[in-house]
């Protein structure tokens, strides 16, 4: 959905899971930026289907923790997860748009401490997260990507500016 009047956030790169427009297995999130917080609207379709009917819960899973690296773009840090959980509080029915919202709870040295909650269109709260994500620098990523992809996922980044690249 287009939320006019929000800021929206690049991916994380093209391909990206959660995030990745070029990625046809991914989620496609589109998020946005409200103040501290970061959130996307997502409906859970016949790709993500756990039990008959029901999103599954790893696709729940993965649109929290790519979300969290959104509010990396609040923090103005780069970080990885280092712990998720997820508390599944109700079936998340597949075609039920829910709105995702996740924020920095807390920083202690390079542990950020995150929250997030999924709320349906009805006003019901299905799933809460809470995670641990550790500030890193940008060779955290150079032994696996090539330098050109790595790169790539940092050019189009507004923290770039504060790595210098
Ligand atoms: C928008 C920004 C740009 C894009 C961003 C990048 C793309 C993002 C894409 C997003 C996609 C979505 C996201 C994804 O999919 S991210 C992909 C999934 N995650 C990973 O692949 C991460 C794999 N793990 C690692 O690489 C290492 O473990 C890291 C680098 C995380 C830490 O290894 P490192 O050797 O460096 O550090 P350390 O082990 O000494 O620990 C560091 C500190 O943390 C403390 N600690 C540890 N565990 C716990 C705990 N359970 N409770 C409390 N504290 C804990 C620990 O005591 C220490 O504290 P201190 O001694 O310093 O005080």
């Amino acid at each position: 959905m287009a939320d006019s009047g929000f800021a929206s956030l690049p991916p994380h790169h093209p391909q990206c899971l959660g995030c990745g427009p070029d990625n046809p297995a991914g989620l496609q999130l589109s998020v946005y930026r409200d103040g501290d917080e970061v959130f996307t609207d997502l409906a859970f379709d016949a790709r993500h289907r756990g039990a008959p009917g029901l999103a599954h819960g790893g696709a729940i899973s993965a649109a929290c923790d790519d979300l969290f690296g959104f509010v990396l773009y609040v923090v103005e840090e780069i970080a990885v997860t280092r712990t998720l959980t997820v508390e599944y509080r109700a079936p998340v029915p597949l075609g039920q748009r829910h709105r995702i919202t996740a924020r920095l709870h807390h920083r202690d040295g390079r542990r950020l401490h995150l929250e997030a909650a999924g709320v349906g269109d009805d006003g019901v709260t299905r799933f809460t997260a809470q995670a641990l994500f550790i500030v890193v620098d940008i060779d955290h990523f150079s032994d696996h990507g090539t330098e050109h992809d790595v790169h790539a996922m940092f050019t189009q980044h507004p923290l770039r500016t504060r790595e210098g690249g």
